[in-house]
């Protein structure tokens, strides 16, 4: 079921150049529930933004935003999270995201005011199945994501990291899935994720020990992807900023036709999520999208060396 959903997201969003639409969303959830009711509750609980900055470059900006609670998610950033997906989902021309927090840190996991307010089983259930849908959707966004890691990303925040393609690190930032000291396992879908990236022995050491996992370790164990140069702010010149030196290391993935780069992503994505036999049923229909498309012709025109 879950399975013929993802492909048809897949085969939809490809026909129509846009991700998939209303219909396809619900289809392609992973828990299909009424989810009004726990958005609504969530809303009850106000504080900071979730903001998307859409850029001509086709990568967009997601920026967790709640600084004086070191950008931990309150009931109204869950809400807005899944808007903006829902925006990014419809982003014909997008190619890119990178994901961060505001004031130098990334998040510090769900609003633990929140979490007191909501800590009985039927609301705690709810968060968790809105939190992995939406965090779902974000992975399987036909754009090539990263979440740009300044400061701390914990509990949920350590979760979010994992439901991007790619991970970068500032140097003295710190992963950490903190929720064994909290009582707690991940429930954002974050230890799932974990265990795809990392692997299921280094997975059980992170989140059993709570690790702190820095730059360096997170680079070892293929958790991070790269490791940026401390950040400088020049007067007048932003080179140097994080979130500069991402733009930077997106770019050479996103470099090209919108469609082409959709494409790419939407293989790698069938191929990670779907058996083999759908998997390449997903790539021929794919392929189908781009070739003889605008981007081939003009390559097979310019007689290309691909010395
Ligand atoms: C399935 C989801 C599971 C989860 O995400 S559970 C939540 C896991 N996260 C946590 O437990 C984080 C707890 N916070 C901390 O450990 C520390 O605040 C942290 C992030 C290391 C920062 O330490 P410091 O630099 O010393 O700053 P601080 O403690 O004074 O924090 C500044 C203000 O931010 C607040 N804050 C930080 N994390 C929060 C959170 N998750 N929920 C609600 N408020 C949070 C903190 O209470 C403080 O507020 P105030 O200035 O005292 O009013």
């Amino acid at each position: 079921m879950v399975l013929c959903a993802v492909r048809k997201q897949l085969l939809v969003s490809s026909r129509c150049g846009a991700w998939a639409g209303p219909l396809l969303r619900k289809s392609s959830r992973i828990h299909d529930f009424n989810q009004e009711e726990i958005r609504e509750k969530l809303q009850a609980f106000p504080g900071g933004s979730i903001d998307l900055l859409k850029q001509e470059s086709g990568v967009a900006v997601l920026t967790v935003n709640n600084p004086s609670r070191m950008n931990a998610f309150s009931g109204t950033m869950m809400v807005e999270l899944e808007e903006k997906v829902s925006q990014l989902e419809s982003w014909t021309g997008g190619k890119g995201l990178i994901v961060r927090g505001a004031g130098g840190t990334f998040c510090s996991g769900s609003d633990l005011n929140a979490v007191r307010a909501i800590s009985n089983p039927q609301d705690g259930m709810k968060m968790c199945m809105f939190m992995q849908n939406t965090l779902t959707r974000l992975l399987r966004l036909p754009l090539i994501s990263v979440a740009l890691v300044e400061g701390r990303a914990l509990g949920g925040g350590a979760e979010l990291t994992t439901a991007c393609d790619f991970r970068l690190m500032v140097p003295g930032s710190i992963i950490q899935f903190v929720h064994k000291h909290m009582g707690l396992v991940p429930g954002w879908g974050g230890a799932a994720r974990l265990v795809h990236i990392v692997g299921s022995p280094s997975a059980l050491k992170l989140l059993a020990g709570a690790v702190k996992v820095g730059p360096e370790l997170s680079l070892q164990i293929g958790l991070t992807d790269g490791v940026l140069e401390a950040p400088q702010q020049h007067k007048g010149d932003d080179t140097g900023t994080a979130l500069r030196q991402a733009e930077d290391w997106i770019s050479r993935y996103t470099t090209g036709a919108a469609p082409v780069i959709q494409a790419v992503k939407k293989v790698v994505l069938s191929g990670r999520e779907l058996p083999l036999y759908e998997a390449l049923r997903t790539e021929k229909d794919v392929f189908g999208t781009v070739w003889g498309g605008p981007a081939n012709l003009q390559a097979l025109a310019s007689k290309p060396k691909h010395k």
